[in-house]
């Protein structure tokens, strides 16, 4: 298992960064190395993020001097989503089937996590985000028939899609992490425009379903000092909260977005008027 640090940067100094300096800081270039966990830890909220990418065996998500604790959810709660193929999530023992698309919540204090894929050669791919939790809440599994449904957006602003509301108060309860993943109706290219921004909780965003050959022009930064990331498939965005996050692809795409901070009010977002984005 490998864990990346990320310090946290001044909205101030960003204003000034290179393209390279923004990845370097804010993109998560390879979330799924095959047969390993790779993490990153970020110091926006404290989220963890990145990919178990079981080949042959199970692997484990071990704990790091990082996390500070014996057993990785010691003191954290664990957000599984499926983007690969078929897979088996075990808590403590317990076995958790996830689909494609397959949600999992796992409570804080689970001791053992493992990942296995059914198939080795269409890998389960697993995208990992974790919180501080202060309280113990049910390991359940969440798929898309479970989630909370939003249709929204119309053709002529090329923003059709559905957002899904995995972990979220009204479906599953957890300490803090909020998540979700958000599907593009095909002609459709843009997310979260109108941007917002939300001050109260950073936000991390992954791409996926998307072609070798195609790209999602990210934009983050303050409404009035906007940058642009250029991302490919599989791979993750972290949003401080000060910056907003959309994206238009050059083809439509699915996305997990994930939450964390003081509330877990998803409507709880300050919208920027167009006329105030730069
Ligand atoms: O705070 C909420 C998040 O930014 C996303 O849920 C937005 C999103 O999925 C979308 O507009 O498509
Ligand atoms: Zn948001």
């Amino acid at each position: 298992m490998t864990i990346a640090i990320r310090q946290v940067c001044h909205p101030e100094a960003v204003r000034h960064f290179s393209a390279a300096e923004l990845r370097r800081h804010f993109l998560i270039e390879t979330l799924f190395v095959p047969g390993e966990v790779k993490l990153t830890y970020s110091h926006i909220d404290r989220l963890v993020v990145g990919g178990a990418t079981p080949t042959t065996g199970a692997i484990r998500l071990e704990s790091h001097r990082q996390i500070g604790s014996p057993n990785f959810l010691d003191r954290r709660e664990l957000g599984v989503v499926n983007l690969g193929g078929a897979g088996r999530v075990q808590t403590d023992g317990e076995s958790h089937h996830l689909d494609p698309r397959d949600a999992l919540y796992v409570a804080m204090g689970t001791r053992d996590v493992r990942f296995e894929s059914l198939d080795e050669s269409s890998p389960a791919k697993f995208y990992l985000v974790s919180t501080p939790a202060h309280a113990r809440f049910e390991t359940v599994k969440i798929g898309l028939d479970r989630a909370r449904r939003i249709d929204l957006g119309d053709a002529a602003n090329g923003n059709v899609r559905t957002i899904f509301q995995m972990i979220h108060p009204e479906v599953c309860r957890s300490a803090q992490l909020v998540l979700g993943m958000t599907q593009l109706k095909p002609g459709s290219m843009w997310n979260t425009m109108p941007a917002h921004v939300h001050d109260r909780r950073s936000e991390v965003y992954v791409y996926f379903d998307m072609q070798p050959d195609t790209r999602v022009f990210h934009f983050m930064g303050e409404p009035d000092e906007t940058k642009h990331l250029v991302v490919a498939n599989e791979q993750a965005i972290l949003s401080p909260g000060w910056s907003i996050h959309s994206g238009v692809g050059t083809s439509n795409y699915t996305f997990v977005w994930a939450m964390g901070g003081d509330n877990q009010d998803f409507t709880d977002m300050d919208m920027v008027p167009m006329d105030a984005l730069r």
